[in-house]
């Protein structure tokens, strides 16, 4: 029998990791330089009238380490309009100093594991809307990464039972509420978007919040048993001023 969850979805999702090629950027004459930071300064601002008018949302974030330099993390309605977003950037100057580090594409996800049994339409109560469509928080610091859920013949989610999963995931939303005001959580869904089944998405004022919560995590079954993770990226908070201050040679 079919017991998959059922999943509210929202907006579509593309993190765009970028590094920045800083012998080409130093070389650049000072004027291209100038022009390069003012485009980019303009599509920062778009994405803040976007934001306001709440069409989507951008978050900007440096990376730690060598994995990339920053991310731009997009969530707007259709996949077009991301596509849209991505294709406008790669044709401004600034974009030829960057080359393409890595890239996830999602959708912000509700599964309905906790929900209540109710006749009332999820997607006309403004609680679950704000979740789906949020205005992505501007936390001091990110944290994203790739997961899947195992299956293995042995630890396969996909043939536990509704109930089983339910119990699992109580628990795993228990540890996430001990963690309410310090870390907040965008799960997105890429099944049949991209690599690995979620996309998560931390945002935190205290980095170090980021491994005290993935940590008790894998103790509980559901990370345990069934979590198989891809790479983490890890980054602090970047605004118009501070990206300009980045770029400074
Ligand atoms: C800030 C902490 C936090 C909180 C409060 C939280 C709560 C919840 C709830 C209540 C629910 C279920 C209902 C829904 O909302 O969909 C979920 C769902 C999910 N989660 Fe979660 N999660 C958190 C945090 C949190 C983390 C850190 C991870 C990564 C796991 C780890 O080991 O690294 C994660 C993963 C997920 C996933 C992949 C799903 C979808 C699973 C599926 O099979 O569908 N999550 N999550």
């Amino acid at each position: 029998m079919n017991e998959a969850a059922m999943t509210l979805e929202g907006w579509y999702a593309l993190h765009d990791f970028r590094t920045i090629n800083w012998p080409a950027w130093k070389a650049a004459d000072e004027e291209v330089r100038a022009f390069a930071l003012d485009e980019l300064n303009a599509f920062l601002q778009e994405w803040d009238a976007i934001e306001a008018a709440k069409q989507g949302s951008t978050a900007v974030y440096t990376i730690v380490g060598q994995k990339a330099d920053f991310v731009f993390m997009h969530l707007r309605e259709t996949l077009e309009d991301l596509n849209a977003i991505e294709n406008a950037f790669n044709k401004t100057t600034f974009a030829q100093f960057t080359t393409k580090a890595y890239s996830y594409v999602s959708i912000v996800e509700l599964s309905n594991y906790l929900a209540g049994s109710s006749d009332e339409d999820p997607m006309q109560n403004p609680h679950v809307i704000a979740r789906l469509k949020p205005a992505l928080p501007k936390s001091k610091h990110i944290c994203f990464y790739p997961m899947n859920k195992k299956r293995d013949l042995s630890d396969n989610w996909y043939m536990l039972s509704m109930d089983d999963r339910k119990s699992m995931m109580k628990s795993h939303g228990m540890i996430g509420r001990g963690y309410a005001g310090k870390v907040k959580q965008i799960i997105t869904g890429s099944v049949g978007l991209d690599d690995w089944e979620w996309g998560v998405t931390l945002f935190s004022d205290e980095a170090l919040q980021f491994k005290k919560l993935v940590y008790e995590m894998r103790f509980d079954e559901v990370s345990a048993r069934f979590g198989e993770f891809g790479p983490f990226y890890v980054g602090n908070l970047l605004d118009q001023a501070s990206f300009t201050d980045l770029m400074k040679v």
